[in-house]
C-alpha cells in the first residue's frame, strides 16, 4: 500500500508541478474546464472556517442563458470531516462532539447561503462497521424522525432555510428494531421529507457492513424540493451504474453520494471517475463526499483477507467534489482535512446537456429492460459466440 499524505490534494500537486502556461490546458483535459471558476466566500464563513480549522472552497458552474426559462441557481454544499472523541468514550460523548464540530461547519454553510447541504456517510459516529462488534456500536442507531441527530439538524434547516441530507445508522423501532444505513432528507421547513436506505451493501475489505443491515427497501426516491429535484446514492451504490440510472429516470437533477471509503488498494483511483461518469451518463449534477482521518477502535479485527488483525480503519481520503452534467468537475477538497465544499450551480444545465448529447433519447431502455430480466433468471443463456 503506498499512502503518501504529503499530497494533500491532487489539484495542489498539479499546481505545484505543471508549468503555469500548460496548467490551463491540463485542467481542461483532466477536469473539463481550464479555470476552476472559484467564487468568493463570505467573510463570516471564512472567519468560522479559520477559527474552527476547516477548509472552505467555493466554485461556480454556469449554464447558457435561455429565452424560455430563467436561470435556476442553487448553492449546494458538502461536508467532509474526521471524528472528534476517542472511540472508547461513551456513545453520547462521541456523538455530541461530532455534532458540535459539524454545527460550526453548518453555520459557515448557512452564512454563505447554501440551499442544500449533504453530510458524509454515517456522519454522527465512527465508521465502526469494520469491527463486526454489535456492542457498543449499535447504540449509535437513531430514529429518523426523533433521533438526536435529526433534532439537531431540524433547527439548523429552519434557521438557514437549508435542506440537509443526513446519513445515519437508523433504528426502525416501528419494525422490529431493525437497523438500516439511511439518509434522512430534512426539508428547509424543518420537516423530515423522507428517507432513503442504502441499496447496495459492501462485502469488501474491512467494509463489514452486511453484519449490521440489509440492502435498502426504499427504491430510488427523488425529492422534489424548492431547490430542485434531488436524490441520494449512498456510498457503495456508486459502483452500480443502474443505481445512478434509476435516480436519473425518476428525474433527479442533483444526486448526492455520501461515502466512507479508504485509500490503499481500494477505491481512491475510482473516486474521481464514478460519480463524474454518473453525472455524464445521466445528465445531472453529482456530489461525491468522503470522510477524512483514521479511526482507531478498542479491539483488533480482521476481515478474512489475509491481513494481520488491526485496530484502525482508514485513512479515509476526503477529496469530496462536484461533477456537472457536461462532464466538468470541481477540484476536490483536501485528502486529510475537514472541509466544506460549496458550488453554485445552474440546474438549467441538466436539460441543456440532455438536448446536446441525447443520452436519454438514445439509451434503449426497453432493449436493456428485457435483457436484464432475462439475465436475472436461473436459465439465462449468455449471448456468446464461439468460432466453430
Ligand atoms: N461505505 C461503503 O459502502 N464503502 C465501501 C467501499 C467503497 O465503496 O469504496
Amino acid at each position: 500500500m503506498s499512502e503518501n499524505f504529503d499530497i494533500s490534494s491532487l489539484e495542489d500537486c498539479l499546481v505545484k508541478h505543471i508549468p503555469p502556461n500548460e496548467l490551463k490546458e491540463v485542467k481542461r483535459i483532466l477536469y473539463g474546464r481550464s479555470d476552476d471558476n472559484a467564487i468568493p466566500i463570505c467573510e463570516t464563513a471564512k472567519k468560522i472556517a479559520e477559527k474552527n480549522k476547516f477548509e472552505v472552497k467555493s466554485y461556480q458552474f454556469d449554464a447558457l442563458s435561455e429565452d424560455s426559462r430563467s436561470p435556476r441557481i442553487v448553492k449546494i454544499g458538502a461536508i467532509q470531516n474526521s471524528i472528534v472523541a476517542s472511540t472508547s468514550e461513551p456513545i453520547s460523548k462521541q456523538r455530541d462532539a461530532i455534532h458540535q464540530k459539524i454545527g460550526n461547519i453548518i453555520d459557515a454553510a448557512g452564512a454563505d447561503g447554501v440551499n442544500i447541504l449533504c453530510l458524509q456517510e454515517a456522519w454522527p459516529m465512527p465508521f465502526a462497521f469494520c469491527t463486526r462488534e454489535k456492542h457498543p456500536w449499535c447504540q449509535f442507531a437513531e430514529s429518523v424522525e426523533n433521533g438526536p441527530t435529526t433534532l439537531f439538524l431540524k433547527e439548523r434547516a429552519i434557521k438557514y432555510n437549508m435542506i440537509i441530507l443526513s446519513s445515519i445508522l437508523e433504528r426502525d423501532e416501528d419494525h422490529s428494531d431493525q437497523l438500516w444505513n439511511t439518509v434522512v432528507v430534512i426539508s428547509n421547513s424543518g420537516k423530515v421529507m423522507g428517507k432513503h436506505r442504502k441499496n447496495h451493501i459492501p462485502r469488501v475489505g474491512d467494509f463489514n457492513e452486511s453484519t449490521y443491515y440489509m440492502e435498502g427497501n426504499t427504491g430510488h426516491p427523488v425529492y422534489d424540493t424548492q431547490f430542485g429535484k434531488i436524490a441520494i446514492n449512498i456510498c457503495y451504490g456508486r459502483h452500480h451504474p443502474q443505481n445512478w440510472m434509476m435516480f436519473g429516470l425518476n428525474g433527479a437533477e442533483i444526486v448526492f453520494n455520501p461515502s466512507a471509503t479508504v485509500i490503499g488498494a481500494l477505491s481512491e483511483p475510482l473516486w474521481g471517475i464514478e460519480a463524474r461518469n454518473a453525472a455524464i451518463a445521466n445528465s445531472y449534477f453529482t456530489v461525491a463526499i468522503n470522510r477524512v482521518g483514521t479511526e482507531t477502535f478498542p479491539n483488533e479485527f480482521s476481515s478474512g483477507d489475509g491481513k494481520p488483525a488491526h485496530k484502525d480503519f482508514g485513512p479515509f481520503y476526503g477529496s469530496s467534489y462536484v461533477a456537472a452534467p457536461d462532464g466538468s468537475r470541481s477540484p476536490g477538497l483536501s485528502r486529510n482535512k475537514d472541509g466544506l465544499l460549496i458550488c453554485q450551480i445552474d440546474l438549467n444545465l441538466c436539460r441543456q446537456i440532455k438536448d446536446k448529447w441525447g443520452f436519454r433519447m438514445t439509451q434503449r431502455l426497453s432493449l436493456y429492460g428485457e435483457k436484464f430480466s432475462e439475465a436475472s433468471k436461473l436459465d439465462y443463456k449468455p449471448q456468446v459466440v464461439k468460432e466453430n
